[in-house]
Order: structure tokens, then C-alpha cells, then sequence
């Protein structure tokens, strides 16, 4: 897994043991999954808005700092339901070799 990602996810984790008063992934944990869910709703809202907004453009660093908050809001509502970045990574390996027409195809037998 990449470093950073395994940093942050060793973080999340230790952030549901603390106060909802001194971190904010401890305020989120503490509102509960609908307030999760509603955090990955509008970070994804403003990716997809940044993503069109810079598509003419050369200038993309809106687009990768709302990519940033979508995937740090992702990985919240992960460790909020006791999973972690390598359990998604384990399944992108999984994919790997596997062409994304040919595993539809599977699917529709
Ligand atoms: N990567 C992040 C990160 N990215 C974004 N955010 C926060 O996510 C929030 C984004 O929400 P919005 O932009 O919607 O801002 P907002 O209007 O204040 O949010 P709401 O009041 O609507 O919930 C902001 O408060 C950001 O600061 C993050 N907060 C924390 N981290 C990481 O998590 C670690 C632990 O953070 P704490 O739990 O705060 O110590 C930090 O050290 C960082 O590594």
C-alpha cells in the first residue's frame, strides 16, 4: 500500500479513540454514518464540478484538491465500518489483468 495512505489510515484509526472536540475525524465518528455518507456525497459533487470546471484548462489543482477530499472522506466512511485502504487496493489487485469489458461480459451469462 502506498506510504501515504497506510500513515493516514494508521491516523484515522487511532482518531475514533479521540475527543470530537480536538479532531475532526472524531466529530465526524461521533455524528455517525449519515453524516459520513453525506461528507462523501459532497465532496463527490464537488469533484465531479472541479472535473468539468478544469477540463479546458491547464491549471488542475481544484480538480486534485477535491479528489483529496473525496478520497479523505472515503477513507473515514471505510474505518467507520472497520475497513481499511488495503482492502480496496486488495481488490484492484484482484482486477489486474482482468479487462473491464470481458468481466461485464461475465456478468451478463
Ligand atoms: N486529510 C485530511 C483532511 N482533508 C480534509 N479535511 C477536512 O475536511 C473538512 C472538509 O469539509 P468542508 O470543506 O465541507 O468544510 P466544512 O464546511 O468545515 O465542513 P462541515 O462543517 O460542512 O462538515 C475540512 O474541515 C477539512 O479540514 C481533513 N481533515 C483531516 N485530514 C487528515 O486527518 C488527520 C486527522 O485529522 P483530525 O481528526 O482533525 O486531527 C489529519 O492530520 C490529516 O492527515
Amino acid at each position: 500500500m502506498s506510504d501515504t495512505l497506510s500513515r493516514l489510515a494508521e491516523v484515522l484509526e487511532q482518531r475514533k479513540q479521540a475527543g470530537a472536540e480536538s479532531s475532526y475525524v472524531a466529530s465526524l465518528h461521533a455524528k455517525g454514518l449519515n453524516k459520513i455518507l453525506e461528507k462523501v456525497g459532497e465532496e463527490c459533487t464537488e469533484t465531479l464540478l472541479a472535473a468539468k470546471d478544469c477540463q479546458h484548462s491547464e491549471d488542475k489543482s481544484e480538480l486534485i484538491y477535491e479528489t483529496a477530499d473525496l478520497w479523505f472522506h472515503s477513507l473515514v466512511m471505510l474505518s467507520h465500518l472497520g475497513l481499511g485502504p488495503d482492502d480496496v487496493l486488495k481488490e484492484l489487485e484482484r482486477r489486474f489483468d482482468l479487462s473491464g469489458l470481458a468481466e461485464k461480459a461475465s456478468r451478463q451469462k
